[in-house]
């Protein structure tokens, strides 16, 4: 354990997840803000943040200005890869909670923070019940014959399909296609359904997240966590079984 808080900047601050986190994170024992990366600093978003640290719109203004020790990231696909490659590059831990990366990403990430021991999480998914759903579903895979998976997100995300359900197929880790269906409706939150399907029945696994607080225990303990780990691992579960 460190003695000083944990300088964790939030980037993505003003976002649905970005704005919870700043909040847990704000109120959380061992972990401070070093700083508040958004797209736009105007003045109601200034106004709303100042209080819980320095806000950026610059991530390298940031790092330079800061030296945070962990980076969590709750952006975009979109911008997402670029903060990481910053990240690590300055030699600060990175806790990817943002989506829509590719695999080659976490290819080059995981080689390049493996050059100076920096550890390093790329969660797809921070809610305890979806990290359950996922360690069932491998468990189901490996007796029932076929399965597809549904996830369903509210009609503003992003990318598809979702990060989630990329990494429960790699968890199955069988060796057919397990075909990904995508809803995107206005009313959801996140959720998935795993339906394996085998002769004469089906099972059906099911997370649903109804509230971004779901995310948030797994959230802090990425952060607080991540700093005793020598390698960038790839799924929230490997601190947890
Ligand atoms: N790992 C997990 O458990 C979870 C992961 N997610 C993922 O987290 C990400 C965020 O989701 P959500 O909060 O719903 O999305 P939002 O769109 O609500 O938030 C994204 C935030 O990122 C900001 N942003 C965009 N580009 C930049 C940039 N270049 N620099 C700084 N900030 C930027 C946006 O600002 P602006 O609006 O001004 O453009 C916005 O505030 C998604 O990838 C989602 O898939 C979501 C939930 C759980
Ligand atoms: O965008 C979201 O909301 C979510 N994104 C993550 C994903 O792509 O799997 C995690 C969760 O499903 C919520």
């Amino acid at each position: 354990m460190t003695e000083h808080p944990i300088r964790v900047a939030i980037a993505g601050a003003t976002g649905r997840m970005g704005s919870t986190a700043v909040q847990a994170i704000a109120n959380a024992q061992g972990l401070s803000i070093a700083g508040l990366l958004v797209h736009r600093a105007n003045e109601g978003v200034l106004e709303s943040l100042d209080r819980f640290g320095q806000v950026y719109v610059d991530p390298q203004t940031l790092i330079d200005t800061e030296h945070p020790d962990v980076w969590l990231d709750l952006t975009t696909p979109k911008s997402v890869v670029r903060h990481i490659d910053l990240a690590i590059a300055a030699n600060i831990r990175p806790v990817v909670g943002a989506t829509g990366y590719s695999d080659a990403d976490i290819a080059r990430w995981q080689a390049e923070a493996a050059k100076a021991s920096l550890g390093g999480l790329i969660c797809p998914n921070f809610a305890i019940g979806a990290l359950l759903m996922m360690r069932f579903a491998k468990e189901a895979a490996r007796w029932m014959e076929r399965a597809e998976i549904i996830e369903l997100h509210h009609a503003q995300k992003l990318d598809m399909p979702s990060g989630t359900s990329l990494r429960t197929r790699d968890a199955m880790g069988v060796d057919y296609d397990v075909p990904i269906h995508s809803v995107r409706l206005p009313g959801l939150v996140a959720h998935q359904e795993v339906i394996f399907g085998g002769v004469g029945e089906t099972l059906t696994i099911r997370h649903d997240s109804l509230s971004r607080e779901s995310f948030m225990p797994g959230v802090l303990l990425a952060c607080r966590r991540v700093v005793e780990l020598n390698q960038v691992l790839y799924g929230l579960e490997h601190l947890l079984w």
